[in-house]
């Protein structure tokens, strides 16, 4: 298969790409319009893209594009509706990078308590500030409060423990009985995070519901002084209600992603936040750890070789859960040519929409049985139908 790497991913990745004997175009400058181009003309099977954003001109522009894979978690920057409508799949390589990120979020808070960046940027200014860094609250004992326990969340919790910090949570799957098992306070809903701890941290996926999930109201539940995390995506923070808190509540973050955060690896870039005295930022790094790197561009390697050995996409995201279909066909029949493009055709006219199907065969190859989940208004005298072609065993249906 042709492979399109439009991002850096790790050598180990492209070597397992190469070693399946894929045709790999790597470029990781793509972007935009020259990624358009460069589907285009290499028309590739499968893309592997990291922070690279797949619009629909991008969808448009192979044809033979079946598998689009992040390597990475969060998948918002892929049109994956405009994928789904066009039969490509999508798929990521969850869990691969959270301790990553878990770190990073820890190495923030820590950050945050003890001022370090402003003392290494003093020291290196030749300034010596023992009376104002000296004044460190500590985390021991204090409650943090996770919004969001996926794969980053857990790691978080984990770490947060080892530190003797109190962590109560809030997830949209968390029940009191996991939380409990967890040995954390549960929450039920972000704010109630927000009312709970002094130090929050934000690990739910980017999508239209969690949009500004951390509002005004969240901002205000926090205690004055608190320290806000955000490693998941700007989109998640109303930016507004954050820079009133920072100016009005004392409140002091560590955001490794924020609105306006350059979508280029290097460059010169502006941001009122970036300095503001009460926030530290980091060049969206949570992910990038060699480790990190390696594990997911792996993981990523293994999705586009196992869709092009067995047509399987492991980690696929945007399959439906269930299929809209209202009934079930069986049909057992001998395994000769025709048999099924009868049993379609005679579907076909009684207009039955087919969603699902599979035919696995018996060994010795006579016979097989065929199963298909379809759409339609299910009359016995179809079925009858079926079962008086010739060569078809018997047929059954059911109302799923
Ligand atoms: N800063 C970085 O470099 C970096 C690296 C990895 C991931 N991320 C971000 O962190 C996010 C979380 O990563 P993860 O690996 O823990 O993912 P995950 O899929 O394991 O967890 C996602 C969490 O989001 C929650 N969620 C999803 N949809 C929701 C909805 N509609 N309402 C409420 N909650 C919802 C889930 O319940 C779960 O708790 C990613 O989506 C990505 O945006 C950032
Ligand atoms: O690829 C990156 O560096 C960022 C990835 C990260 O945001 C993710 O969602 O996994």
């Amino acid at each position: 298969m042709t492979i399109l790497v439009a991002d850096n991913i790790a050598s180990v990745g492209l070597e397992a790409l190469e070693e399946a004997g894929h045709h790999v175009v790597d470029d990781a400058s793509l972007n935009g319009d020259a990624l358009v181009e460069a589907l285009g003309r290499e028309q590739p099977n499968i893309l592997i893209v990291r922070s690279t954003k797949v619009t629909p001109e991008a969808l448009d522009a192979s044809p033979a594009l079946s598998l689009i894979v992040r390597a990475g978690a969060g998948y918002d920057t892929i049109d994956v509706e405009g994928a789904s409508a066009r039969g490509i799949y999508v798929a990521n390589c969850p869990g691969k990078n959270s301790v990553a990120v878990a770190e990073l979020t820890i190495g923030l808070i820590v950050s945050i308590d003890r001022r370090i960046p402003d003392n290494v940027a003093d020291a290196r200014d030749g300034k010596w500030n023992k009376k104002t860094y000296a004044k460190a609250e500590g985390l021991k004992g204090q409650t943090i409060g996770v919004v969001g326990l996926g794969n980053i969340g857990e790691e978080v919790v984990r770490r947060a423990q080892a530190f003797d910090l109190d962590v109560v949570a809030w997830s949209r799957s968390l029940t009191p009985e996991r939380a409990e098992d967890m040995g954390i306070g549960y929450c039920e809903s972000a704010v109630d995070v927000a009312r709970s701890a002094s130090i929050v941290t934000l690990h739910v996926a980017s999508t239209p519901e969690t949009k500004h999930l951390a509002d005004r109201s969240f901002f205000e539940a926090l205690p004055k002084g608190s320290i806000f995390i955000n490693t998941t995506r700007a989109a998640v923070v109303d930016e507004d209600a954050l820079k009133w808190a920072l100016e009005e509540r004392g409140l002091r973050a560590g955001l490794d992603v924020f609105h306006g955060e350059p979508a280029v690896k290097q460059g010169s870039f502006e941001s009122e936040l970036a300095g503001h005295p009460n926030v530290y930022i980091t060049h969206h790094i949570g992910a990038s750890t060699q480790q990190a790197q390696d594990a997911t561009a792996l993981e990523a390697a293994r999705v586009a070789n196992t869709f092009s050995v067995t047509g399987d996409v492991p980690n696929c995201v945007n399959l439906a859960s269930q299929s809209p279909a209202t009934h079930q066909i069986t049909v057992r029949h001998l395994d000769e040519v025709g048999v099924l493009a009868r049993v379609l055709d005679e579907m076909s006219k009684a207009d039955w929409n087919i969603q699902e199907m599979e035919n696995e065969i018996f060994s010795g190859a006579k016979a097989a049985v065929a199963t298909m989940r379809f759409n339609g208004d299910a009359t016995d005298d179809v079925a009858e139908r079926i079962e008086q072609q010739e060569k078809v065993l018997a047929v059954s249906v059911i109302e799923l």
